[in-house]
């Protein structure tokens, strides 16, 4: 299937220390995917090497039916924290992706400007991050991640700074708003209930070395509005018990 990404057998090391341990995983066009695991496990790594910030691994990386280093720049990336430019304004840096790629100034700003009523911005097109809340830096963030048009968006834990009660209205808003343009997300997440609100499947992986110890697909319909219903939270509970159950490693 074309827009596919697909990970066989990816195993990384640094050093003498094995880092991912055979990761075989896919993501098909219009998916919402999380990978799950506990911190260090490896789970950035993954992202690092699809975005080509590190050199050699084991196994394979297609996307499109072909080796990833033939595609085109397929992924749009938003790392663990906003990477907003504090001397930028907000449309400025909602801009900036667009201006990297080659895209004019001013045809730049003319994207990202209609956008910021949806992305709950509007008004704060001309103030600076400092001037913005935990959340609406993040939405500031997305959106400029989102308006790369990109193939696919890989999110690195996009809300793991936030405090609790932010943080939930941010996955409700994720939710609302994957809902209406039904982007191929990766998500990166150590919140087993933020995987199972937002995912239709989820790779659970082990510490390190991180391997994918299950998949599960999601059955709860959409649109989903409650993050603590029964069937949400039975799952969240068959998650916790996997990742909490002692692995093989860890006895030794
Ligand atoms: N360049 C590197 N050299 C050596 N070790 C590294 C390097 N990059 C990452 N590691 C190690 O690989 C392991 C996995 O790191 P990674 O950031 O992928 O974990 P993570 O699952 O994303 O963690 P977190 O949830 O805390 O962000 C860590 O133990 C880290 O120290």
């Amino acid at each position: 299937m074309s827009r596919r990404l697909e990970l066989r057998q990816v195993s990384k090391r640094f050093g003498d220390i094995d880092v991912l341990a055979g990761i075989t995983l896919h993501v098909e066009p219009g998916e919402f995917v999380s990978i799950l695991g506990p911190s260090g496990a490896g789970k950035s790594t993954i992202f690092r090497l699809l975005t080509g910030g590190l050199e050699g691994h084991g196994g394979c990386v297609d996307f499109d039916g072909r080796p990833l280093a033939d595609a085109c720049r397929p992924f749009a990336f938003m790392p663990q924290h906003d990477a907003l430019m504090p001397w930028r304004t907000v449309i400025e840096n909602t801009a900036l992706g667009l201006e990297v790629q080659g895209m004019s100034r001013k045809a730049a700003r003319g994207k990202v400007a209609p956008l910021f009523g949806e992305f709950g911005l509007a008004g704060f097109e001309h103030k600076y991050p400092a001037q913005l809340s935990g959340g609406m830096r993040q939405r500031a963030a997305l959106l400029r991640t989102v308006v790369q048009d990109r193939a696919m968006l890989l999110l690195d834990e996009p809300f793991g700074a936030l405090d609790a009660l932010t943080r939930t209205g941010m996955q409700r808003w994720l939710q609302m708003m994957w809902d209406r343009h039904r982007w191929t997300v990766l998500l990166i997440t150590h919140d087993v209930r933020e995987a199972v609100f937002l995912s239709d499947r989820i790779y659970v992986l082990s510490g390190r070395p991180a391997r994918v110890l299950r998949e599960i697909i999601i059955p709860l319909p959409r649109p989903r509005k409650d993050l603590a219903s029964p069937e949400a939270s039975a799952i969240e509970a068959d998650i916790l018990d996997t990742l909490l159950e002692p692995q093989p490693a860890q006895r030794t």
